[in-house]
């Protein structure tokens, strides 16, 4: 079970609550025997508890002597003292001995109650005569014996009941108040119940607290593993699960995984403790009736395992309708503009509709089947009340048992079958949790294919420390996506030197960006090898590499926050001269002090607020602001205009005198006087050299610019 798997770290809560747990249940156990001595002694035996009565006359003393075997007389006669008024009082002796004494007492105290209505018997002459020596004390016993044979199978449910009421009227000779008597007994037992309902009531809030604490702790904690594990991902890892299913993952699954640590915590743990000692007060009260339980814990667990087996398959398949219903959300909201400018809402609306129906669909099916459950339990759980009363009656009516028992059988018959209820539920909700609890481990036990090389053999230091542009060499590389069959790339050799700009370009789709991607090590090469300064980047971690590198991706993103935070991302503290400076290399300045904040103009998230444009130049001031050797244009310069595009090329030749440049493009104009210019055509290089040397040589890149350019330019004019 993953769930409890999730509990390793917090042993010492887990079992601070278990021993709550045991508290509480002591507290809830203990109560319905408080109602049924309330019933009991406090109602029906008007608060008189023992039939060794605190108090008897001397009369009574000596006629209970004279009836006790030899060593039960002992024992009486010493746990009573006589008093100066003649009578005998309990001391503490036959205080601890209490249980024991009414054992004892019982039989003579009925005698001697019921003695008057016995003709012929004058138990007054029969004392004289047993201490005159007369009469034998076997005789006596004998004759008790009988009378008691004579009562049959319910004699000692009868003596029990009958002793109480001679000791009452014991009492009522003695001359005590019994409504005193019964309203301090009532008193008592009522503050010792609501002392043991506060105590419960504190040690249950007390677990709801630990319980809640411990859930978040595991919520919080997979919650992070799981965020540093997505992150250390590379873009085939997101792929292969899609952003919105890790998304659920990291939200609604753990979510569902730390209600049910709370449910765990709370109930699982309780409800064997509160089963187990429910079984045993039962078999304290009464056994005859305990078919009654097994046959409600039946039927019960009969109902748990035909809803589960109507429920379950929809409980799993739920969080893949979630995950679906995330995916197509995120998709509409993302492409909100396009699904407009094609009118297309009503098909969107649709395919949302399906998305959202199927998992209220199985939502509804699930709690209909669950709605169906409270009022069945209800209808066990009463069905047995009124099989106790039914079945239990016929035992108070032949004094087999008493009404308080009854009462308190009836209400741990609802204790026990209330824990296997609390199991029922949760055996529900487990396996959902589970796959909740599944579906995040199979994130974080995802091996990430971009693995930084063993800590020792990391050849970071190589790179570290070097100033000028790095040298970036393609040996002979293929590369394909994933499982695909195709090469996107195939036998790529080229080289981008330090402080020359390296230009790729090629029709749509050629792998012009991958090839970028590549050297960002987004993804490993296939076959061959790709070295910065004569090392391969696989040698090296990410990092280090990464430190090398200044990358503008194709779709320029931004983060919410502000333009400065934005452009000085690699590095809080970055000083604002070398903010300013990137920004106005990007030739972003001007559009920067448009704003009235200037630097600290807000930018939205994934930085809507600015144009297409400025979003590009923040993102190449982004990169430009970095320390980075070498710098990777990925089709960056495609939303800005001519003048730009080349204002920004001349900053870039003049200010990155020694570093390495690699423009990605689409517009021959943008790499036009790049000093290398590598033709990518199906994957493949067809070409490389100045822009003259192509005219001549490559048939594809004449192509493109007789495509893109006038005469004019191609004669050696500049397009911008
Ligand atoms: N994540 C991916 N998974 C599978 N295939 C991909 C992935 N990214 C790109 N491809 C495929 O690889 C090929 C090259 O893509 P790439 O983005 O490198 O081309 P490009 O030359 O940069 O195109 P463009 O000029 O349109 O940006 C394309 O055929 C594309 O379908």
């Amino acid at each position: 079970m993953r769930i409890v798997r999730y509990l390793k770290n917090s042993k010492i809560a887990v079992a601070l609550i278990v021993c709550l747990l045991i508290v509480q249940a002591f507290t809830d156990l203990a109560l319905p025997n408080y109602t049924s001595q309330i019933v009991d002694v406090g109602i029906q035996q008007s608060g008189v508890e023992h039939a060794a009565t605190e108090e008897m006359t001397a009369r009574t003393h000596d006629l209970v002597a004279m009836m006790l075997p030899e060593g039960d007389e002992k024992t009486f006669e010493a746990a009573y003292d006589e008093t100066d008024q003649g009578t005998y009082k309990l001391n503490a002796q036959g205080e601890r001995e209490q249980a024991e004494l009414d054992r004892m007492v019982s039989l003579p105290l009925v005698a001697i109650h019921y003695s008057h209505q016995i003709p012929d018997l004058d138990l007054d002459q029969a004392l004289q005569a047993y201490q005159a020596g007369a009469v034998q004390k076997q005789q006596i016993l004998d004759m008790l014996d009988k009378a008691k044979e004579q009562m049959g199978d319910m004699g000692d449910s009868i003596v029990d009941q009958q002793a109480i009421a001679a000791a009452r009227a014991e009492y009522e000779q003695l001359g005590y108040n019994l409504s005193d008597m019964q309203m301090r007994y009532l008193v008592r037992i009522g503050l010792t119940m609501l002392g043991l309902a506060a105590l419960g009531m504190a040690v249950a809030i007390l677990v709801g607290f630990i319980a809640s604490r411990t859930a978040a702790k595991v919520g919080a904690t997979l919650r992070a593993k799981l965020f540093r594990q997505v992150v250390s991902f590379s873009d085939a890892e997101v792929q292969s699960f899609s952003a919105a299913s890790l998304i659920t993952r990291g939200t609604n699954d753990i979510q569902l995984v730390q209600m049910v640590t709370v449910m765990l915590l709370r109930m699982v743990l309780y409800a064997p403790i509160l089963a187990i000692g429910g079984i045993i007060m039962v078999s304290r009260t009464n056994l005859a009736m305990s078919w009654i339980i097994v046959l409600a814990v039946v039927v019960i667990g009969v109902l748990i395992v035909v809803l589960m087996k109507v429920a379950m398959p929809k409980f799993k398949i739920m969080q893949k309708l979630i995950d679906r219903v995330n995916l197509v959300s995120r998709e509409i909201l993302t492409g909100l503009p396009v699904i407009r400018a094609f009118d297309r809402q009503p098909f969107e609306e649709q395919r949302f509709d399906v998305a959202s129906t199927r998992l209220m669909k199985t939502q509804l099916f699930t709690n209909r089947v669950m709605t169906f459950m409270m009022p069945l339990m209800m209808l066990i759980m009463n069905g047995v009340s009124v099989l106790i009363v039914w079945v239990g009656g016929s035992y108070i009516d032949n004094g087999t048992i008493q009404t308080g028992d009854l009462i308190a059988f009836i209400t741990y018959a609802m204790v026990i079958i209330m824990g296997f209820l609390m199991i029922g539920m949760i055996s529900i909700m487990l396996p959902r949790a589970d796959v909740a609890a599944q579906r995040v481990d199979e994130v974080l036990s995802k091996q990430p294919t971009i693995c930084d090389p063993a800590p020792g053999k990391a050849r970071d230091a190589e790179l570290a420390g070097r100033t000028g542009g790095a040298r970036i060499v393609f040996d002979d590389v293929s590369f394909k996506y994933g499982d695909s069959a195709e090469c996107v790339l195939e036998n790529l050799d080229f080289a981008c030197e330090p402080g020359q700009t390296t230009a790729i370009i090629g029709s749509t789709g050629s792998g012009k960006s991958t090839v970028v991607k590549l050297i960002e090590r987004f993804y490993d090469v296939t076959c061959g090898s790709i070295t910065v300064d004569g090392v391969d980047v696989r040698d090296v971690s990410q990092e280090a590499l990464r430190a090398q590198l200044g990358y503008v991706p194709q779709k320029a993103f931004l983060f919410s926050g502000t333009i400065q935070s934005n452009i000085a991302y690699s590095d809080e503290g970055m000083p604002e001269e070398r903010v300013e400076l990137a920004a106005q290399v990007a030739q972003a300045a001007d559009f920067i002090a448009s704003k009235a904040e200037g630097l600290d103009a807000e930018v939205s998230q994934g930085g809507t607020n600015v144009s297409g444009g400025q979003r590009q130049r923040l993102a190449i001031a982004r990169a430009l602001a970095t320390e980075a050797r070498a710098y990777l244009f990925d089709d960056s310069f495609s939303a800005l205009d001519y003048k730009t595009d080349a204002a920004l090329r001349q900053e870039l030749h003049t200010r990155l005198g020694g570093k390495t440049v690699v423009i990605v493009a689409q517009r021959i104009s943008t790499i036009l006087h790049a000093d290398k210019i590598v033709v990518l055509d199906d994957g493949r290089i067809v070409g490389q050299g100045t822009h003259d040397e192509l005219m001549e040589g490559c048939e594809e890149y004449r192509e493109i610019a007789m495509s893109q350019l006038s005469a004019e330019e191609l004669n050696g004019g500049d397009a911008a």
